[in-house]
């Protein structure tokens, strides 16, 4: 299973239009030798430019979930785009959204944990409703959204469900990347699951953010990571490992609570 996570630069001189432009030849790029795409979160409006979100947001069957299906078929890659700002309802939400090798929307996640500290999300969007897992050809995958990762809870509760595989898509600022690696490494290896990971990199709005996006294995062991610059994080992995390693070391069956 060969993964891909483009860790895109968000910029202020941008606009929505451009940016998707940009990604979406960066997907190109990357389908050329990948089985599974990540894109980070928010990034077509960029997380931080909250006073786009209500102009910018799009129903799930816009044009921004559209191109992605698309590209997923033309390329047969499975595609977890990252997510957008979704209206529906009159309600904004930060959906994130995997596209299968057919271009079927295989999976949509609503960020559970809005971010408040230094943040409007909390103010402008709706929170979704916690953990969701997807069956897909390389087991079981559950997504969630940045801020998530501090909430330990939401990921076991996705083992029980039956994740094998956490995606996270994230805007996670520079001044708090030694939490970001701490928690990326802790999440796999106490679930025993492999987390792979989406940042973004570039200053937006004063922030500067944190990038080193990863492929970490359910033994903790980092197989791929990267710097602060924009970059195509790779790595190939045997989804076998996850059962093979719960076998070895079972802690998941010596829970008591
Ligand atoms: N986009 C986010 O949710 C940022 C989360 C963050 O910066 C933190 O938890 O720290």
């Amino acid at each position: 299973m060969k993964i891909a996570s483009i860790q895109l630069e968000i910029n202020d001189q941008e606009s929505k239009e451009e940016r998707i432009q940009r990604a979406a030849a960066l997907v190109d790029q990357a389908a050329a030798d990948a089985d599974l795409i990540l894109l980070p979160e928010i990034w077509a409006t960029g997380y931080f430019s909250f006073d786009n979100y209500v102009k910018e947001a799009e129903p799930l069957d816009g044009s921004f979930v559209q191109l992605f299906a698309d590209k997923a078929k033309q390329h047969a890659v499975w595609i977890f785009a990252g997510s957008f700002v979704e209206v529906k309802d009159s309600s904004y939400y930060n959906t994130s959204v995997m596209f299968d090798r057919q271009g079927k929307l295989a999976g949509t996640y609503q960020k559970t944990h809005l971010f408040r500290y230094g943040s409007k999300e909390g103010e402008i969007l709706t929170r979704g409703e916690g953990a969701k897992v997807f069956e897909t050809e390389f087991g079981k995958i559950g997504l969630t959204t940045c801020y998530d990762l501090r909430f330990p809870e939401l990921y076991r509760q996705q083992v029980d469900l039956g994740a094998e595989f956490f995606l996270i898509t994230s805007a996670w600022p520079h001044q708090r990347l030694e939490h970001w690696k701490m928690f990326n490494t802790a999440r796999a290896l106490e679930n025993q699951c492999f987390l792979i990971s989406c940042n973004c990199v570039g200053t937006t709005r004063g922030v500067l953010l944190g990038g080193h996006s990863s492929v970490i294995d359910p033994w903790g062991t980092v197989l791929a990571s990267s710097g602060e610059r924009e970059t195509i994080v790779k790595a190939e992995i045997d989804p076998t490992e996850v059962q093979r390693i719960r076998e070895v070391f079972p802690s998941l069956k010596h829970r008591v609570l």
